[in-house]
């Protein structure tokens, strides 16, 4: 039920609001560089961009109103310390908390949480427990729209237009046994939020740093954009417009191989399995292996990095920043390759049954947001600081 919420007709019907957001993060860093050259901290900003275009592309909903400083809203606050707060967690997040969801009832599991003298534990709690509440505050208002009508969703943020609006539409529809229940809709809104976030905003901060490292390429990427919105007469490139610039598509590609948001993924065994390997290791004893047996149950960490970055499948420029490689044909070693990734012969986006479902939202986010930066915006390091 989810996937067509990411079809090409839904990101096309999305992009008025994501050029909304682009204008707001536009005037935002205009407005902080009108009397010259200033060093700015993007990652913020583009984390913060990344939080309002999920907010209201997604639900409708505005986290931040790109003006002040500092994010204001708890929310902003709350999904940037989730990730270093759960690392906190070491391999309890693993071990002890799945067994822990698996094995108990849940008010057995909260009673032995709140018992537990563990600050970090109590504090991906309360973490946990407001993205909940806010996500089912979320949910409620869009259900009263929607049962007051057309008209008062259209009034919202989003205009009816977000996943959210679409998806509960959908499931107004569906016939008792397809409908997901609210539950388990209101659960998707934290996923969706923390998945597309982090993710996104980095590969974007990512691109920011490399356009800044080379500032040839920025350049050219920039002309590239001033001349599509010349012929576009200064208007706004529709979807088909963005996705065909080539350089564009090539910057973000490219960034996206060697420097993938996720860059380790871990998989369980659910049977025994011996797995393949593309070429033999030698052993401790002296003897090659050409494979390896992963019993049942094993946890196997898979490195999405590693693959792409593979010199025997994408040549002994591998690991060079190269967005060239992308506007000619790729080596054979590539395109002869069993890479099981759904996007571009890469696994930044994982593979199979469970890969990214938001894998085009995010691209069409990152050539909104890149084209407009690199349009009017020069970007540079500050002097004196190695960033890396
Ligand atoms: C550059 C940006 C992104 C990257 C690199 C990325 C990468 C990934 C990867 C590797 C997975 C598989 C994780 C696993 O199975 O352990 C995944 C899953 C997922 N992603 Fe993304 N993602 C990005 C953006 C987004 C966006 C923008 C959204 C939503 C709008 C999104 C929604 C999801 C969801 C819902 C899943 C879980 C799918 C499932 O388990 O069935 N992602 N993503």
């Amino acid at each position: 039920m989810l996937n067509p919420v990411f079809s090409i007709a839904h990101m096309r019907s999305m992009m008025p609001i994501f050029y909304d957001v682009v204008d707001q993060l536009k005037s935002a860093l205009t407005h902080r560089v009108q009397s010259g050259p200033q060093e700015i901290d993007l990652l913020g900003w583009m984390a913060r961009t990344a939080l309002e275009l999920i907010g209201q592309s997604g639900f409708g909903y505005s986290f931040d109103n790109m003006v002040d400083d500092v994010p204001k809203h708890k929310y902003s606050m709350v999904i940037k310390d989730l990730v270093p707060k759960l690392g906190r967690l070491g391999f309890a997040r693993f071990y002890i908390l799945p067994l822990a969801i698996k094995l108990l009832p849940t008010n057995v599991r909260t009673f032995i949480m709140n018992i537990t003298p563990w600050k970090n534990l109590h504090d991906v709690r309360d973490m946990a427990n407001y993205m909940h509440e806010l996500s089912v505050e979320i949910y409620e208002e869009k259900k009263r729209a929607l049962e007051e009508g057309e008209e008062s969703v259209v009034k919202q943020i989003g205009q009816g237009k977000d996943l959210l609006s679409i998806m509960m539409r959908e499931n107004m529809k569906a016939d008792t046994q397809d409908k997901l229940p609210e539950e388990e809709i209101i659960a998707q809104m934290s996923t969706f939020t923390f998945a597309a976030m982090d993710t996104t905003s980095s590969a974007m901060s990512r691109i920011l740093h490399l356009l800044a490292l080379h500032p040839a390429v920025q350049e050219k990427l920039r002309q590239e954009i001033i001349e599509a919105r010349k012929e576009r007469q200064g208007g706004n490139l529709s979807y088909d417009e963005l996705v065909a610039l080539p350089y564009l598509d090539a910057v973000c590609r490219e960034t996206l191989r060697l420097y993938a948001p996720v860059a380790t993924m871990m998989r369980k065994a659910r049977e025994d399995t011996v797995v393949p390997l593309s070429r033999p290791v030698r052993g401790v004893d002296g003897k090659d292996v050409t494979e390896v047996f992963i019993p049942r149950g094993s946890r196997v960490w898979l490195s999405l990095l590693n693959a792409n970055r593979s010199s025997e499948l994408w040549g002994p420029d591998a690991m060079e920043w190269k967005p060239e490689r992308w506007l000619s044909p790729l080596p054979e070693s590539i395109m002869d390759s069993k890479i099981p990734g759904i996007y571009s012969h890469l696994m930044t986006f994982s593979g199979g049954t469970r890969s990214c479902i938001g894998f085009k939202f995010s691209q069409l986010e990152m050539k909104v947001v890149i084209a407009m930066l690199a349009e009017n915006f020069k970007f540079s390091l500050p002097p004196g600081k190695e960033i890396y």
